[in-house]
C-alpha cells in the first residue's frame, strides 16, 4: 500500500446520462479512439490504452494510467483527450474517482424512490444518483404518450404517465461548494432535483401538505446518501498535500460531526430504507468508530442494521472493516515544548493514564477530543455485538485507486431522538472520575487479570456507569421517530421574515452579519403558476402539447410570478415540497429545468409563441408534442445545422438544408423540435436527439450553444476544428466595426448616424451573444438577434 501511495493516481472517468445515450457514447469511444491508442508506441514501446474498470458493470467505467507527458504529445491520445473534455462539458462523461462511485451503487435507488444526499458537493455521487432515479424514464414516457402501459415489472410506481416520480434532494452547507454542487447539477436536466444548503448534522424536518386539523406529516427518505466531511487521507494519490498536513488530531476532530450527521441521517431514514454512509478515509476513527456509536445511540443491531454488503460489486476487491484499532493522542507537553504521540486500545486505558498524568503533575496536554466513542465497541454476548466487518475498506493497492470507506445501514426499528455527546471529553472524564471515586481498586484489578490487559469500556466499571447515567439520560430526553414533532431545528428559527401569502407568518429577521451558511436566503424564488395560466396555455397550444402533459408544475423564479424570462418545470412531489416548506426556513438553492426562454427580440412583430424550447428541457416535453415537429434524417443536413450558425431560408426556397429545410419553408416563424432518429450503418445516427430549432423569417438557427456545437460535431463527426462553425456574431462584430471607420472617415452626417445605429444594433446582438455563452448553457435567445441585425 505504502509503495502504492507514491504512485500516480489514474485517470477514470464514467460515461453517464440515460443508458442508452452512454452506451452510444461508449461505443463511438471505443471504435474510434481505442484502436488508435492501441496501435501506437511510446519509446518503441506499445502505450496502455483505457482499460474499462471490472468492478463495474456495461462497461461504463473506464481508467487509464498513461503517463500525462505521453498524453500531452501523442496524437491519439491528445484527441481522445479533446473528447473527453468536450463530452465532459456536455454531460456525457463523468471524470470522477473510481471508489468515489461505489456509494450509490450500493443504495440500490429505484426511480420511485425519495432520496436525501447529505454533504454533496461538488456533486459527483449526485449525479450518480439522479441517473438512477430517473433510470429510463424516457423510454417509459415514450410508451405511455403513444397509448402503451409504461409498466416495465420492476414494481415501481409509473403512474404518473411513465415519469418517475422519486425526488433527490443533494445537500451542502457550504455557501461556495453549494454553488459548485447547482452548476453541476444544473447540466443534468433533472425535474426531480432539489438543492439546498443546510448544516446536515439539523437538516430541517420537511413538512409534507396536509389537510387542515390533520396531523403534520414530514418527509422520510427511502435513501441517504451520508458521505461525510472527512481527513481525506485516502485521497493523498490525488492531492499529495494531504500528506504533508496530516495528523491524527484531524480524524479526532472531525469524529462528532460524522456522527452527529450520520445520526440525523438515521432519524430521516424510513423504516426499511438503507443508508450509505462513506470517507476518502482510511482513519477508523471516521470511519467504523462512527459507525459504532451511531448503532448504539440508536439502541444497538436491533435499530440499525449493517448490511453485509460482499455480494454486491463483486468484482470489487475490498477488506471488511476493523473490528480492533488504538487511538493515537499527540500531546503537547508545555514543560519539554515537545509532542509525543501515544496509542491507547481502550478508554479506561486513556483515562487511567490521564489521571495518572494528573496526579504526577505532568505538563503533557491529553486531547480533549478523545471520546469513549473513539475506541472500537465491546460487547457482553454475540447478540449485542456490532458486525463491523460488515464494513467495506478498499486500499489504493487492491485495484490501483484511492483509499475509501462504506458502510450499509439498514433501519429496522424506530429510532430515539438521543442527544449525541458532544466532541470534547470534559464531560466523559467527569463521570469516569466520579466512577473512579465509587469504584473499588479490587474491581479494576480483577478486570486486569482477566483480560491480559486494560478492561476494554463495556467491561470496565467506569463503562457501566457511564452506560446508565445516559440511559437514564436519555430517557429523560428522547422520544421515538413516530412522536410528532421531530425538534424543528434551529435553522427554522434563524430565517429572516419573509412573510407567508397568508400573512400568518411574524417571525422577525435576526440581528447582525448572517453566518456563511445564511447568505443564500433568499436569493431564488420559487413561484408556481397556475395550471390555467393563460400564456403558458398559449406556448402549450402552439407546440401541440397533449392535455395528459401536467400543466400545473411550471415555476417562475421572480417573488412576483410573472412570467418574465425563463419557465421552469419541475416534478410534482418537488413542487410540494417546495410550497410546503419555502416559508419555513428551508434553503432552497435550485430546482427546476428551463423549458422556455422568452423570445424578446422584435416586440413588435406579434408572435403566436414567443417562447423557445430549450435544450435542458425538451426532452421532457417532446413525447407530448403534436405540432412543430421537424425531422432531420441526413447527417449532411445536421452537419451543415451545426457549422452554420444561420443558414439562410430564401423565399424562392433555394436553401441549402436538404430535408430539414424543406419542412421549415412549410412553418410560421417559431421555433420548432428538431427529431433526428436513430439509424444503423456507418451513416446513421447512433442514437436518438431531439433539439431546438428556430424558424427566422430568412434562416433557420439550430439553438445549440457553441460548446455543444463543437462537442456534436467531434462526437457524431469526428470534426476536430472549432473554427469550422461559422459564428454570425463575430462576423457581424467584425463588420460593423469595419463599416463604422468607413463612415467615419467619410463624415457624411446622415450616413454617419444610419452607421452608428446599425453598429450599435450589431454590437449589442454580440454582446446579447457573447452574455449568453455562460455556463450554465443557456441556449441563446439573442443569436436571434444578430441574424436580424445581419439579415
Ligand atoms: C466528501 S465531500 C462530499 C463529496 C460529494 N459527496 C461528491 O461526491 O461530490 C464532503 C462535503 O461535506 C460538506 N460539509 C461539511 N460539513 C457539512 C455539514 N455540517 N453539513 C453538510 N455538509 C457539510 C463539505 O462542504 C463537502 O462539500
Amino acid at each position: 500500500m505504502w509503495s502504492t501511495l507514491a504512485t500516480d493516481l489514474p485517470n477514470s472517468f464514467r460515461f453517464t446520462g440515460t443508458k442508452s445515450d452512454a452506451l452510444a457514447v461508449r461505443e463511438i469511444f471505443k471504435n474510434r479512439y481505442i484502436p488508435a491508442i492501441t496501435a501506437m508506441k511510446f519509446e518503441g514501446q506499445p502505450v496502455e490504452p483505457p482499460k474499462p474498470v471490472k468492478a463495474f458493470p456495461d462497461e461504463l467505467v473506464w481508467d487509464m494510467k498513461t503517463d500525462k507527458k505521453i498524453v500531452r504529445r501523442h496524437a491519439p491520445f491528445a484527441d481522445f483527450q479533446k473528447f473527453l473534455v468536450t463530452e465532459a462539458a456536455s454531460g456525457n462523461i463523468s471524470r470522477q474517482e473510481v471508489v468515489s462511485m461505489i456509494p450509490p451503487h450500493f443504495l440500490d435507488v429505484k426511480p420511485g424512490m425519495v432520496v436525501l444526499d447529505m454533504c454533496a458537493a461538488p456533486g459527483s455521487k449526485t449525479a450518480q444518483l439522479a441517473e438512477m432515479i430517473h433510470g429510463d424514464e424516457e423510454e417509459r414516457v415514450k410508451k405511455a404518450a403513444s397509448g402503451e402501459s409504461p409498466n416495465t415489472g420492476d414494481g415501481g410506481d409509473y403512474s404518473d404517465d411513465g415519469r418517475s416520480t422519486g425526488l433527490l434532494i443533494a445537500n451542502d452547507t457550504d455557501y461556495k461548494r453549494a454553488g459548485m454542487l447547482v452548476h453541476q447539477v444544473k447540466r443534468l436536466n433533472f425535474p426531480n432535483l432539489i438543492v439546498t444548503q443546510h448544516d446536515a448534522s439539523i437538516y430541517p424536518s420537511i413538512e409534507l401538505p396536509s389537510a387542515q386539523g390533520e396531523k403534520k406529516q414530514h418527509l422520510k427518505f427511502d435513501r441517504i446518501l451520508c458521505d461525510v466531511p472527512c481527513s481525506g487521507d485516502g485521497t493523498a494519490r490525488k492531492n499529495p498535500g494531504v500528506w504533508s498536513k496530516w495528523t491524527p488530531k484531524d480524524g479526532l476532530g472531525l469524529n462528532n460531526l460524522q456522527l452527529r450527521i450520520l445520526f440525523r441521517g438515521l432519524h430521516m431514514l424510513k423504516k426499511g430504507g438503507r443508508l450509505v454512509y462513506s470517507t476518502c478515509s482510511m482513519n477508523p476513527i471516521e470511519n467504523e468508530a462512527v459507525i459504532a456509536a451511531a448503532v448504539e445511540a440508536s439502541g444497538g443491531t436491533s435499530k440499525v442494521k449493517i448490511v453485509d454488503c460482499s455480494h454486491l460489486l463483486p468484482e470489487l476487491k475490498r477488506k471488511p472493516g476493523l473490528t480492533k484499532w488504538k487511538v493515537m493522542d499527540t500531546s503537547f507537553d508545555t514543560g519539554s515544548k515537545e509532542t509525543t504521540a501515544h496509542l491507547f486500545s481502550s478508554w479506561d486505558n486513556f483515562v487511567q493514564a490521564h489521571f495518572k498524568n494528573e496526579q504526577s503533575e505532568s505538563t503533557r496536554n491529553f486531547s480533549n477530543k478523545i471520546v469513549p466513542g473513539c475506541f472500537p465497541p465491546t460487547a457482553e454476548s454475540e447478540e449485542g455485538r456490532i458486525p463491523l466487518e460488515n464494513c467495506l475498506r478498499v486500499y489504493p493497492h487492491m485495484q490501483d485507486t484511492g483509499g475509501f470507506f462504506v458502510a450499509v445501514l439498514e433501519k429496522v426499528g424506530d429510532i430515539k431522538v438521543a442527544q449525541i455527546r458532544s466532541s470534547s471529553n470534559e464531560a466523559d472524564l467527569k463521570q469516569a472520575r466520579a466512577a473512579l471515586e465509587n469504584a473499588t481498586p479490587s474491581e479494576f484489578e480483577s478486570n486486569d487479570k482477566a483480560n491480559g490487559e486494560v478492561p476494554t469500556r463495556e467491561q470496565s466499571p467506569l463503562k457501566r456507569k457511564l452506560d446508565n447515567d445516559e440511559d437514564d439520560d436519555t430517557a429523560k430526553r428522547s422520544k421515538t421517530d413516530d412522536a410528532p414533532a421531530e425538534p424543528v431545528v434551529s435553522a427554522v428559527e434563524e430565517l429572516p421574515s419573509k412573510p407567508a401569502p397568508n400573512g400568518s407568518d411574524t417571525r422577525s429577521a435576526p440581528s447582525g452579519k448572517p453566518k456563511p451558511e445564511q447568505q443564500s436566503q433568499n436569493k431564488e424564488y420559487f413561484e408556481y403558476l397556475s395550471a390555467d395560466n393563460s400564456d403558458v396555455t398559449r406556448i402549450l397550444d402552439f407546440f401541440g402539447i397533449s392535455d395528459r402533459f401536467p400543466r400545473d408544475r411550471f415555476m417562475v423564479k421572480n417573488s412576483e410570478g410573472l412570467l418574465l424570462n425563463k419557465l421552469y418545470y419541475t416534478s410534482a412531489l418537488a413542487k410540494s415540497i417546495i410550497n410546503q416548506n419555502k416559508y419555513r426556513g428551508m434553503k432552497f438553492v435550485h430546482c427546476g429545468v428551463i423549458m422556455f426562454v422568452a423570445h424578446k427580440v422584435n416586440k413588435d412583430r406579434d408572435l403566436p409563441a414567443p417562447w423557445r424550447l430549450q435544450n435542458e428541457g425538451i426532452r421532457i416535453l417532446e413525447p407530448w408534442a403534436s405540432k412543430r415537429i421537424v425531422h432531420c434524417t441526413s447527417k449532411a443536413t445536421l452537419y451543415k445545422l451545426l457549422i452554420e450558425m444561420f443558414p439562410i431560408l430564401p423565399k424562392d426556397g433555394a436553401h441549402k438544408i436538404g430535408e430539414v429545410g424543406d419542412q421549415l419553408m412549410k412553418l410560421d416563424i417559431g421555433c420548432v423540435f428538431l427529431q433526428i432518429e436513430q439509424t444503423e450503418g456507418e451513416d446513421g445516427f447512433p442514437f436518438r436527439m431531439v433539439l431546438p430549432l428556430w424558424r427566422h423569417p430568412g434562416s433557420a438557427n439550430l439553438m445549440v450553444d457553441k460548446d455543444d456545437r463543437k462537442a456534436m460535431l467531434l462526437r457524431l463527426f469526428n470534426e476536430k476544428n472549432p473554427e469550422i462553425i461559422n459564428h454570425v456574431a463575430d462576423q457581424a462584430k467584425a463588420k460593423a466595426a469595419k463599416e463604422a471607420a468607413k463612415e467615419e472617415e467619410e463624415e457624411h452626417e446622415q450616413t454617419k448616424e444610419a452607421t452608428e445605429e446599425a453598429t450599435e444594433e450589431a454590437v449589442e446582438a454580440v454582446e446579447a451573444v457573447d452574455e449568453n455563452d455562460d455556463a450554465d448553457g443557456d441556449v441563446k435567445m439573442e443569436q436571434g438577434d444578430a441574424i436580424d441585425v445581419d439579415a
